[in-house]
């Protein structure tokens, strides 16, 4: 092992119905990264997780029902030089409007395939958003 410190967080995308992806930034942050965090002591489970940190950085509602589960990846963390964040990542659905909020200063979707020269976070870049632009659109905007 290389002595590197391991964040384990969740992690969220959610898509519109063009297919663009929902990124985030943090207060004081230079990247964009997926919505979510770091588990608390009283979360049930990821999807507790994920549903609360949601509200708590967008004031969304995300639907349990429907969630599917896109992969565990890791990379170094965006905001913790030293750090690895190793993340559950699931595509969920969740009731709008997304404002900032809390810790959160910037909301933007992004086309996953048509990223250009954007700061995002190489979790993001390098593995969520790949794995991203593979899958299907739904077409009909009630899937
Ligand atoms: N949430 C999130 N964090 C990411 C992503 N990519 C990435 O490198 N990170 C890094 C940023 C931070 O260094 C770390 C996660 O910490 P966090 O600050 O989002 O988690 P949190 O809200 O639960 O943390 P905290 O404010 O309670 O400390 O992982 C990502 O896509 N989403």
């Amino acid at each position: 092992m290389n002595g590197e410190k391991i964040i384990r967080i969740v992690a969220a995308v959610i898509r519109d119905v063009q297919g663009r992806v929902l990124m985030v930034r943090k207060r004081g942050a230079e990247v964009w990264q997926q919505p979510g965090g770091k588990r608390d002591a009283d979360d049930r489970n990821d999807l507790h997780t994920l549903a609360r940190e949601l509200h708590e950085e967008l004031g969304c509602t995300m639907h349990e029902e429907g969630a599917r589960w896109i992969g565990r990846f890791s990379a170094p963390a965006a905001n913790e030089p030293g750090h690895v964040v190793e993340a559950e990542v699931y595509e969920v659905k969740a009731d709008g409007p997304f404002v900032a909020q809390a810790e959160i200063e910037g909301v933007c979707w992004v086309d996953p395939a048509a990223l250009g020269d954007m700061p995002i976070a190489r979790l993001s870049r390098e593995s969520i958003l790949p794995a991203v632009a593979a899958t299907h659109v739904a077409t009909h905007p009630q899937d």
